[in-house]
């Protein structure tokens, strides 16, 4: 049985999407574990005025390559940025490029994706579809390749509760689609873009499907091999625990809880949502990358439990800067509570807020953030209030097929051995540290903050019972005689336990 970095040894490999988040961690991990791989062939855009040589450069710089440049200070050797546009004809590569990846690339990781889940159905359908039918074409064209791996998502079936490893048929015939859309102007596919997704909750799982289905076409062509984590979070354990680079599906969810913004989310209240680390999903896509060159396998990821209260108290003891209340997230199922809380825990205190911008002539901005935080949490609820069932014999199968070495240490994909609180108490500590640039050594200060906070809130809620005493107590005989009767019954109750317990003494 060989090992999984055995395989990569003098192979070239070629990844799209390697400057997003779980780009960077399997360039990361190659690199790092299996140091006899021969290139990276990374297909790169330029962006926001940085030519695509700058952009690999700064990635990395980054902290996350730390481990790799104390190994081999000259680990850059091994990356060759292609120019590429995935929405352009022939990804925008250049002939020369294209003849020399044609010549020599052994294993494909498709990465490259649009996941925002508002993406207007056009471009989510030329990226996520078309581009991976055009990166499949340039694989035809490689004489001596090995594996063609797909990060697709565990929601690409979201449609259905019980999910198998197969590929279903997609909900329109690719080809069709994408004629049709050619003649459209944009107005008319917003239009009828709720008619196509049907049952699915958004563009991105409705392309993610139909990228499947097109990877599948080529399944008597290609050695194919299909990947679908399902909502994928900071690291585990490598290259060091809390790894996080982006506010996407919980992260962002977790920052805004941390600032006290986010007070209520409708989600399952037992497990909320199917997590699983960044570190294991590209370990999983490596094992899998390796069986494929033999075999082929449509591997799940296996989920694990997210329990809000780890959050809140992780944030309670590492807290965020300048909060603006303190952590205390509501999370239920039902409507009518959580339209409640919206409004008495994020919509009146936004307007307090703005209300004491406008009287000290600031610009009042609370009430937008607000706006902006419940798009976001509506885009998500779809996903944090239901439950699936997920079929995965094939990561069980692939976990027996790895060298005891690679299974329980280098490349191991078995989160039943991940402690959950401390998971999630590292995650949070990533957010700040990584997402938010804050520095650890200011938590004695944000501690004091949430100390102030809380006092504010205690001197709040007695000026409220006193002003509601004046206003409806003091004023009418009828509440104060009921007041009175509730005041000398609580007096009764304590009366009576002081006599308990002094008999019991
Ligand atoms: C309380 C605790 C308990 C919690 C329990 C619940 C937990 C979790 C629940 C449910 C998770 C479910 C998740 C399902 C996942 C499915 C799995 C997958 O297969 S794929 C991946 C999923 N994809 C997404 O997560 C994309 C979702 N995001 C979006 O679609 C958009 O971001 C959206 C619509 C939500 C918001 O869009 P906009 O246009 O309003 O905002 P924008 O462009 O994202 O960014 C806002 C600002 O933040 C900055 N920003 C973004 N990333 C940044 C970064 N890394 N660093 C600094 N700034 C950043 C941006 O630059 C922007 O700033 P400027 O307004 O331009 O100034
Ligand atoms: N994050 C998650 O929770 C999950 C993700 N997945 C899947 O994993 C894969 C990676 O996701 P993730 O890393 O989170 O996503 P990111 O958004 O972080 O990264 C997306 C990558 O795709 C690249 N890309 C986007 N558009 C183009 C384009 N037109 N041409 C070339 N490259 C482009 C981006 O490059 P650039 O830097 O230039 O924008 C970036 O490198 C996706 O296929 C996604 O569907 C599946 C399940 C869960």
């Amino acid at each position: 049985m060989t090992s999984v970095a055995d395989y990569y040894a003098g192979k070239n490999v070629l990844i799209t999407g390697a400057t997003g988040f779980m780009g960077k961690v399997l360039v990361e991990k190659l690199l790092r574990c299996c140091p006899q791989v021969r290139a990276l062939f990374l297909l790169v855009r330029p962006k926001a005025g940085q030519s695509m040589q700058q952009r690999v450069d700064d990635m990395i710089k980054c902290k996350l390559f730390d481990r790799v440049r104390e190994d081999d200070a000259h680990f850059h050797r091994k990356i060759v940025p292609i120019s590429s546009e995935l929405t352009e004809p022939g990804l925008a590569i250049s002939p020369e490029d294209a003849d020399k990846l044609a010549a020599c690339v052994n294993i494909v990781f498709h990465c490259a994706a649009t996941i925002r889940f508002d993406e207007p159905l056009k471009h989510a359908v030329q990226l996520n579809v078309i581009g991976t039918q055009q990166l499949l074409g340039l694989a035809r064209r490689m004489r001596h390749l090995e594996a063609f791996i797909h990060i697709s998502t565990a929601y690409a079936n979201c449609n259905r509760k019980h999910i198998d490893e197969v590929i279903y048929p997609p909900p329109v015939e690719p080809r069709k689609l994408i004629e049709s859309l050619e003649w459209m102007d944009d107005r008319i596919v917003q239009d009828i873009t709720p008619r196509l997704i049907g049952n699915r909750p958004n563009t991105y799982t409705y392309t993610k499907a139909l990228a499947e289905y097109v990877v599948q076409q080529e399944q008597d062509k290609l050695n194919i091999g299909i990947i679908r984590p399902s909502i994928v979070g900071a690291s585990w354990q490598e290259p060091f625990p809390g790894w996080i680079d982006n506010f996407n599906g919980p992260s962002g969810v977790f920052i805004a809880a941390g600032k006290g913004i986010l007070r209520t989310m409708r989600a399952n209240n037992d497990a909320v949502a199917d997590l699983i680390p960044v570190d294991v999903v590209i370990n999983l896509t490596l094992a899998a990358g390796w069986y494929t060159a033999v075999h082929k396998l449509v591997p799940r990821c296996p989920p694990g439990p997210l329990q809000k209260h780890h959050v809140m108290s992780s944030f309670k003891r590492n807290p965020l800067e300048q909060a603006f209340r303190r952590p205390n997230a509501n999370i239920t199922s039902n409507y009518l509570i959580y339209q409640y809380w919206i409004l008495v825990s994020h919509k009146f205190p936004a307007l307090l807020y703005d209300l004491v911008l406008r009287l000290t002539g600031q610009k009042p901005q609370m009430m937008r953030i607000f706006n902006r935080l419940h798009k976001a949490i509506s885009l998500l609820e779809y996903f944090s209030s239901q439950d699936w069932e997920w079929n995965s014999e094939n990561v069980n199968m692939l976990m027996a097929q790895l060298s005891p070495e690679d299974r329980k240490v280098t490349f191991n994909f078995d989160v039943r051995q991940l402690n959950w609180p401390e998971y999630i108490e590292n995650y949070c500590i990533g957010t700040k540290k990584y997402v938010l640039n804050e520095d650890m050594s200011d938590i004695p200060a944000a501690r004091q903050h949430l100390r102030k906070l809380r006092n504010i809130r205690y001197t709040f809620n007695t000026v409220l019972v006193v002003f509601i005493w004046r206003v409806f107590i003091a004023r009418s005989q009828m509440a104060r005689n009921i007041w009175y009767f509730v005041v000398s019954l609580c007096f009764k109750f304590l009366s009576y336990f002081r006599a308990s317990s002094t008999l019991t003494n």
